[in-house]
């Protein structure tokens, strides 16, 4: 590893799903690079493939050729051996998922704790930085039932950067909210990736937000090419 690798690198990746007449090439001859700290939004159609692309990039999904490294360390060396691929995805790799995908049962603080024990983190871990961080700590003891859906999602947020991830792969953060709201969350990833030096892929269909990605990719087919930034939303 080192410190001039990109934190994502994918290089002629393709992946496919089925057989014969219903074979879909999900990602096909896919090229993406991004750099720390970057925060990139993908947008495309329903069908895509811009789910398929956050899996293969976050050692979910293996795909059937091409090149994924995360941190310059290929994925593919790293499923050979037994425990070591899903050790690293632990280590360096966060996800978000649509509605912060809490626990039910664990308040906020407890969501974080959680993650840290079963990442090995150190037994003195204090949450409350990290909620703090996302506006959150004024709710540490409460459940998900007890929070907005924005409140959710900021938990869900913190709790992905317990283990410090140098790639955050997020997927539709902002489904489940209203424009203001959608907007905070999403102006909260682009300020904690830039703070803390983390690589963001996000996948939105929500246009509202592209203002806050330091530049986009569109999904058609399978296929991934660059936006220019004219095509960005305007600020709200
Ligand atoms: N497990 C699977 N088995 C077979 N086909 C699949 C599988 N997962 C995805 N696909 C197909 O691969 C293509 C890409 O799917 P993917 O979920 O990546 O798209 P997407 O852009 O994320 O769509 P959406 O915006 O609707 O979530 C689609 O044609 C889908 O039907």
């Amino acid at each position: 590893m080192s410190i001039t690798s990109p934190a994502l690198l994918m290089r002629d990746v393709t992946l496919e799903f089925g057989d014969g007449d219903s074979r879909v090439r999900a990602l096909d001859s896919v090229e993406l690079e991004l750099a720390p700290g970057e925060f990139v939004g993908v947008i495309g159609p329903s069908g895509a493939g811009k789910s398929s692309l956050l899996a293969t990039a976050g050692a979910l999904a293996a795909p059937d050729s091409g090149r994924v490294e995360v941190l310059g360390r290929p994925l593919a060396e790293l499923g050979r051996r037994a425990g070591a691929l899903a050790r690293f995805r632990r280590e360096h790799i966060g996800f978000v998922f649509q509605s912060g995908n809490l626990i039910p049962a664990l308040s906020a603080q407890d969501q974080l704790r959680l993650v840290n024990r079963i990442a090995g983190g150190p037994r003195s871990f204090d949450p409350a930085p990290l909620l703090d961080a996302v506006g959150m700590a004024h709710r540490a003891r409460h459940l998900p039932r007890q929070l907005s859906g924005g409140e959710r999602q900021r938990v869900g947020i913190a709790r992905a950067l317990v283990t410090r991830p140098s790639l955050l792969l997020v997927d539709e953060p902002t489904a489940a909210l209203d424009r203001a709201r959608s907007r905070q969350v999403v102006s909260l990833l682009a300020e904690q990736s830039r703070e803390r030096g983390v690589a963001t892929l996000m996948v939105t269909h929500d246009h509202g937000v592209l203002d806050h990605c330091d530049r986009l990719v569109e999904m058609v087919d399978g296929r991934l090419s660059p936006v220019p930034a004219p095509a960005h939303a305007p600020a709200a």
